[in-house]
């Protein structure tokens, strides 16, 4: 039999009794370490990296790595085509999942919920502070669309080019009406951290009222198998 190289996870595993009431603060604590873990180690993959799942018409699942560019205490969220597979899919059902990993922390956060659109004025604020190029390339792709070849979509990225050159300033280029963002309003945010033997440590905080992520007295946390 081909040989398996097994890793055995020994990272700081939790203790609920040092575990915040809400969630809010379990996870931008774990996220600020992840960042900082991260920082100048080319190596190491995005700590912002999420992956989305969402369920399509059909009802076949789907998932995709998006960056989390939105953290609030209403949820965290991303940002992207509305025309998009996933925009198709969250407005036919809003319920969506998501996970954040950070393998060499052993720790992982994942976030049940349904999806809401982002108000337009949180998109722009957005949209105008990403680089010019990226914004010239939201107009350029039909995301999730099939395309002839390559050469089509830089020849799209060559007239929006000419169309809104670089001036430097932040609206130089207009928003898209078909790109947007989402946030997750959670119902349930699990903080997973790997320890010896695969017996992890998992706590959820499950959702008991209609608060922020902030509002501990609408959560409750449950400790669940590994
Ligand atoms: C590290 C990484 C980050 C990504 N970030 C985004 C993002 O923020 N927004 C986005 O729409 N797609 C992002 N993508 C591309 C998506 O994975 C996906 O290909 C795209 O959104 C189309 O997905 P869909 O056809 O399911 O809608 C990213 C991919 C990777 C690997």
């Amino acid at each position: 039999m081909q040989e398996i190289k097994r890793w055995d996870y020994n990272g700081e595993g939790i203790d609920e009794q040092a575990m915040p009431a809400a969630p809010w603060d379990a996870v931008t604590h774990w996220v600020d370490a992840a960042r900082t873990h991260a920082q100048g180690d080319a190596d190491r993959p995005d700590p912002d990296a999420i992956e989305v799942a969402t369920v399509d018409p059909t009802g076949h699942p789907q998932v995709r790595t998006v960056l989390m560019r939105y953290l609030t205490p209403e949820g965290p969220g991303f940002y992207t085509n509305l025309s998009s597979h996933k925009g198709r899919d969250l407005r036919h059902d809003p319920r969506v999942a998501a996970t954040l990993t950070w393998p060499t922390l052993f720790r992982a956060v994942r976030f049940v919920g349904t999806a809401h659109e982002l108000s337009r004025e949180t998109v722009a604020d957005y949209f105008q502070a990403r680089p010019w190029g990226s914004r010239i390339s939201a107009w350029a792709s039909h995301q999730s669309q099939p395309v002839a070849g390559r050469a089509q979509l830089e020849a799209a990225v060559a007239a929006y080019e000419r169309r809104w050159p670089d001036t430097g300033a932040p609206d130089d280029v207009p928003v898209p009406d078909f790109w947007g963002g989402y946030l997750i309003r959670c119902d349930e945010v699990e903080l997973w951290a790997g320890r010896r033997s695969r017996l992890h440590d998992r706590l959820v905080y499950v959702r008991t009222g209609n608060g922020d992520l902030s509002d501990a007295a609408d959560w409750r946390i449950e400790r669940r198998q590994p």
